[in-house]
């Protein structure tokens, strides 16, 4: 049987998913086919993250965490792959993305030696606590070691931050992105970026000294079937009394009418408050002029 030579990876999406659409679910499969067919299928995809930003970004018209993590659990019962993870929504204060990518890294075993073409993650195992910090003291990429559980090789997952161009872009905002975090999120991690209109990511990285220098960590997936659709749309769409079926799942929906969680009073929300990260950066600013 041919040995495993692909490395595995595990795609995280920071958000508000407010709420949760169809198309961020399509971000996930148009980046995974694209991995799979980069450097003749060097990456094997084994897990989806999303991440819903917490209350504290204080973006306008963003609902409480709890509900835009309840609908995003209802939209990924349909995935094998993907699934919601709640700790940076739980957290007390907003926290930089760099921070959710260095919380959420993770290793992962593969149960046996797996056919090249097999993508499913249900062969990979995430290893503990304990088993992370022997590895980590050990090595830092590919581990070759057998072991009483029956395993044969473990590796070193490498998380990917993934996100639409109109985020590549922010990178270019003033004060909104640490140059420093930028410089890990690409450099460290690694960026796999779904076109959407009115964008070019391919320009923006061209003209950014710090992503064109980690430009081959930099995935660009192309979407051929263009779509839209955002949640500012679903939710303007909602508070218009119009029709949201079919872009976002039935069960959001429902859920999204049992709470009533859309009206024009949501979208007030925030409306006064400056977004966390100019926030923040603000005083930082400040704290320099002092
Ligand atoms: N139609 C789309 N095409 C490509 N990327 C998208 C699309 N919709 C959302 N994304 C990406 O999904 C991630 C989560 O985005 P977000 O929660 O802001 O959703 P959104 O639909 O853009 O919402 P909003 O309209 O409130 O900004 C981001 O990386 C964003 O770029
Ligand atoms: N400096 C940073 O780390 C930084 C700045 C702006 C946005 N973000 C993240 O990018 C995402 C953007 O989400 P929205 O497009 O919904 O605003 C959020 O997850 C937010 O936390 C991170
Ligand atoms: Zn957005």
């Amino acid at each position: 049987m041919k040995m495993v030579t692909r490395i595995p990876v595990a795609l995280l999406a920071c958000g508000s998913f407010n709420p949760i659409t169809n198309m961020h679910m399509r971000l996930f499969e148009l980046a995974r086919d694209h991995l799979h067919h980069t450097d003749k299928g060097r990456y094997m995809v084994v897990e989806g993250i999303i991440s819903p930003v917490s209350d504290k970004y204080s973006k306008k018209g963003l609902v409480p965490a709890k509900h835009r993590v309840a609908m995003a659990q209802l939209a990924l019962e349909t995935s094998d792959w993907i699934r919601v993870d709640p700790w940076e929504s739980e957290q007390q204060q907003w926290s930089e993305t760099v921070k959710v990518l260095r919380q959420h890294v993770r290793y992962s075993v593969p149960l046996a030696d797996c056919p090249a073409q097999q993508q499913s993650s249900t062969f990979m195992k995430t290893v503990s606590e304990r088993e992370k910090k022997y590895w980590e003291k050990s090595q830092n990429s590919l581990i070759e070691k057998s072991s009483s559980e029956g395993w044969q090789r473990t590796f070193l997952l490498e998380l990917k931050l993934l996100c639409g161009a109109d985020v590549l872009e922010s990178f270019g905002t003033p004060d909104l992105w640490r140059k420093e975090h930028i410089e890990e999120i690409v450099g460290k991690f690694g960026l796999v970026c779904v076109s959407r209109s009115g964008t070019d990511p391919q320009q923006f990285i061209h003209e950014s000294d710090i992503l064109s220098k980690y430009d081959h960590n930099i995935h660009l997936a192309r979407e051929w079937i263009q779509n839209e659709l955002s949640a500012t749309q679903v939710r303007r769409a909602l508070r218009r009394g119009k029709s949201i079926k079919y872009l976002l799942p039935d069960s959001v929906i429902d859920y999204i009418k049992q709470h009533n969680i859309y009206t024009a009073d949501s979208e007030q929300a925030n409306s006064s408050e400056t977004l966390q990260p100019l926030k923040l950066q603000s005083t930082v600013v400040n704290l320099l002029n002092d």
